[in-house]
């Protein structure tokens, strides 16, 4: 593992390391933001998983998040959003290829050899980050758009592994809007069956663990009505029983301006459950 950049930040430290990703196989980039209190004690972590077109880099840079991390004590890890590098396939759109992985493990050729973003997520990151940093097994799970439907699935996968999660204007339903339908087709395959499995709307109805979801959204995004569809999941947790908040904001678009305004209501929400 090697530090590709380290600055003060509120006390703590935000850095950027890169490693070579098992999973993926290949180099990969991810942040860590470690709080001043990491210096004396062994702190939760909270992971954010982004959006398309993102690196390691827009959330360090735009959500406003480390003055949070820092009042509460958590460490945040934000990796890249797909496998990258030569050799690694790709596609000229925005919401396919690098920069999309979609957080899923890709069964599809070219994809599979290299598109598996759940498994570096959920199992090599945390590992890692469990290994090379002096944290406590106290995780916490949320995203943006294509990173927060990353969260909802990988939480909802994963019972037990996460005492929190939550989501910015994330894609609910994958296997029913155009972008989820574009990458589960490209790296999942035709048959819709093997989709539930990475969809929270679908996910829900079968949870063993029922982690509240915290979600916000802003009623001018311009993906609300096409792609988000928060009330999809409202349905299927109404109809599972799993305990939802959706909160609606009037005026707020997609944006990271967007986030950097609820920022820290989310980290106080994750905190209240990771240091209990
Ligand atoms: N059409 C847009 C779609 C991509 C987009 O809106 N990405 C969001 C996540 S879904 C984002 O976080 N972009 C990076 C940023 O705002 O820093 C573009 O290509 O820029």
């Amino acid at each position: 593992m090697q530090r590709l950049s380290h600055q003060r930040c509120f006390g703590g430290w935000q850095d950027v390391y890169r490693h070579r990703a098992e999973s993926l196989g290949c180099d990969m980039n991810f942040a860590v933001y470690l709080p001043p209190q990491a210096e004396r004690e062994a702190c939760p972590v909270l992971y954010w998983l982004s959006g398309l077109t993102c690196t390691e880099q827009n959330f360090i840079t735009k959500a406003g998040a480390q003055r949070y991390a820092a009042e509460h004590g958590v460490v945040i890890v934000a990796p890249d959003t797909s496998p990258r590098g030569e050799g690694v396939a790709d596609d000229p759109a925005y919401d396919l290829g690098m920069g999309a992985g979609f957080y899923v493990d890709a069964t599809q050729a070219p994809w599979s050899a290299h598109y598996r973003m759940q498994s570096y997520v959920a199992d090599e990151l945390p590992a890692l980050v469990e290994r090379g940093f002096a944290v406590s097994h106290r995780r916490g799970i949320f995203g943006h758009s294509m990173g927060g439907h990353g969260a909802l699935i990988t939480a909802l996968r994963h019972p037990g592994r996460y005492a929190s999660v939550s989501a910015f204007s994330p894609i609910v339903a994958p296997g029913r809007v155009p972008w989820g339908e574009k990458a589960l087709t490209a790296y999942l395959g035709d048959d819709r069956d093997a989709w539930r499995a990475w969809d929270a709307s679908e996910l829900v109805a079968t949870a063993r663990e029922k982690l509240p979801i915290l979600i916000d959204q802003g009623e001018a995004d311009e993906f609300l009505a096409t792609q988000l569809r928060p009330d999809l999941l409202e349905t299927a947790c109404a109809a599972a029983g799993h305990p939802l908040t959706v909160r609606r904001h009037a005026g707020y678009d997609h944006s990271y301006y967007f986030i950097a305004s609820f920022i820290g209501e989310h980290i106080a929400h994750h905190a209240r459950a990771l240091r209990t």
